[in-house]
């Protein structure tokens, strides 16, 4: 599992580490760290232009050392000074070493070096990037060379992932001590490249993580395994409470995302138009064509999935009711999001609740604006976890799922090109038949976005996919993470 923390909780750890070692030390294990990283990026040391960044704190101090041990190597290494003072010491042990301060135009220095190292500000800043560190973040987006961002991209909130302002764009991200919440969460995540962690010995002063992402082997240990006794009834039944006479495709997506995630078996039930479909498309699923907008006579259930394509009208909310008057687990998705923002005494109920929108969805749920939820994911899937007592799945390039009391964990295994239509219903499928198998939500959340993202990976190979492959992919992602690719 990787884990994250805030900035208050790194600096607890240092502080309490800090107490034992003489003064600098780790510092002197960040910059080595940190200059390791460089040389290898570099490839060739010797008669490389390495420009720094170089901001008024500690960050620019890691910077300065880690300057100073790659101009020992023979690189030309030039320090921009943009802050109102300058790590004395750093400074003092970079120019013994050769360093040189830039004179002139920043940005040339920045337009000519092979590699930019990012030490503007690190968990010590607050706000959006000021000026004129703001200008430097931007010529080093814009120039050619590799950026390496010292411990966070500067203009990323190393607590949050929020970006206020401009930003780096780091090529690799060298973080000190643990990784930060900011390089695991969205818009700071895809600012951050590659996170290479040095070790400065923080690991026995931090407390439980802020935030952790879940490896392939953490997946495979959670995923239910048929065991010898096991029948089509007790490895779990998933009712799959989707699509109408008007949209049809999310029925028969989600009962595929339902059948190829390991329920022992998927019931159906819905409007005639959607039960011919599924009839069609999945003969191993059972299904109901519906007289009334009510599930009571369906048959038993481990979980439902309700919502995909299912209609906003009235017949739509009667069954979103009925689904949700039962006893067991209940993943809501898409249409059924806007019916219980409609109507929140619908999820008041004994048995749990995963809720799984994207952020246009969220804010219907909570009344917060969509673009207010993009910049700050983690936040706002926290509060609704917290306000909704439920657990919260929220889409997006790293999808966040929350729920009371638990660290909130990322999914960044899924790729851009399942920004498509109907993945939505293909991974409330999948969640829905590991509720069913009998994971909680939050393992189940976690579990089914970490499936689906590779899915979509395998599906895409680096070209368009349609929500179908992606369904037809999940037994190959669940082979992969079991046999550890
Ligand atoms: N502690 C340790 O043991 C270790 C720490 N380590 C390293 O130290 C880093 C933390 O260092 P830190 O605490 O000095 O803060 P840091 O991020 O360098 O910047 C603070 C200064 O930036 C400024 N500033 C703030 N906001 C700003 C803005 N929006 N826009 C512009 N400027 C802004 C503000 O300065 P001012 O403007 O007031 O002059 C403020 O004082 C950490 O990330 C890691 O790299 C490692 O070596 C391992 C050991
Ligand atoms: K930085």
């Amino acid at each position: 599992m990787r884990t994250a923390y805030t900035a208050d909780q790194i600096r607890a750890a240092e502080h309490a580490l800090m107490a034992r070692l003489p003064e600098g030390t780790l510092m002197m294990r960040a910059a080595a760290g940190l200059a390791a990283v460089c040389a290898t990026a570099l490839g060739r040391v010797y008669g490389s232009r390495v420009v720094l960044l170089v901001g008024s704190g500690d960050n620019g101090g890691d910077a300065l050392y880690a300057g100073a041990l790659l101009a020992r190597r023979g690189a030309r290494v030039e320090a921009v000074l943009a802050g109102s003072r300058t790590h004395e010491r750093g400074l003092r042990a970079y120019l013994l070493a050769g360093g040189r301060v830039a004179g002139g135009a920043a940005a040339t220095a920045v337009e000519r070096a092979d590699l930019v190292v990012d030490g503007l500000v690190g968990i010590g800043a607050t706000g959006a990037l000021r000026a004129p560190y703001d200008e430097l973040a931007l010529a080093a987006n814009a120039a050619p060379a590799l950026t390496v961002a010292v411990d966070v991209p500067s203009g990323v909130d190393a607590s949050s992932g929020r970006v206020a302002g401009a930003a780096v764009a780091a090529q690799i991200t060298v973080t000190m001590g643990a990784a930060k919440t900011g390089l695991l969460v969205d818009p700071g995540a895809a600012r951050a490249g590659t996170v290479e962690l040095v070790d400065i010995g923080l690991g026995p002063h931090l407390p439980g993580p802020d935030v952790v992402a879940l490896t392939g082997a953490d997946v495979a240990e959670l995923l239910p395994r048929p065991g010898k006794e096991s029948d089509k009834y007790r490895r779990g039944v998933v009712g799959v409470a989707a699509g109408s006479d008007l949209y049809t495709g999310a029925a028969v997506l989600a009962v595929g995302g339902a059948l190829r995630a390991g329920a022992g078996m998927v019931r159906y039930a819905g409007q005639h138009a959607p039960v011919t479909q599924v009839r069609t498309h999945w003969p191993e699923a059972v299904v109901t064509e519906l007289s009334r907008p009510g599930v009571e006579e369906v048959g038993r259930v481990q979980a439902w999935v309700l919502g995909p394509g299912l209609g906003t009208g009235e017949w739509a909310r009667e069954l979103a009711a009925s689904v949700l008057a039962s006893d067991v687990p209940v993943l809501v998705d898409a249409d059924a999001l806007t019916l219980v923002s409609r109507d929140p005494s619908l999820l008041r109920r004994a048995a749990p609740v995963l809720v799984t929108p994207h952020a246009g969805e969220l804010s219907r749920l909570t009344g917060a604006a969509r673009d207010e939820i993009e910049a700050a994911r983690l936040e706002h899937a926290r509060a609704a976890a917290a306000e909704l007592g439920v657990t919260v799945l929220l889409k997006g390039s790293t999808t966040l799922v929350a729920a009371a009391g638990r660290p909130v964990r990322v999914n960044a295994t899924g790729t851009s090109w399942l920004a498509t239509g109907g993945t939505g219903d293909v991974l409330a499928g999948v969640a829905g038949a590991l509720l069913a198998q009998g994971l909680d939500c939050y393992d189940a959340a976690s579990c089914a976005a970490h499936l689906h993202g590779l899915a979509g990976r395998i599906a895409a190979e680096g070209a368009p996919l349609a929500a179908g492959d992606v369904a037809a992919a999940v037994p190959e992602a669940v082979r992969r993470v079991r046999d550890g690719r």
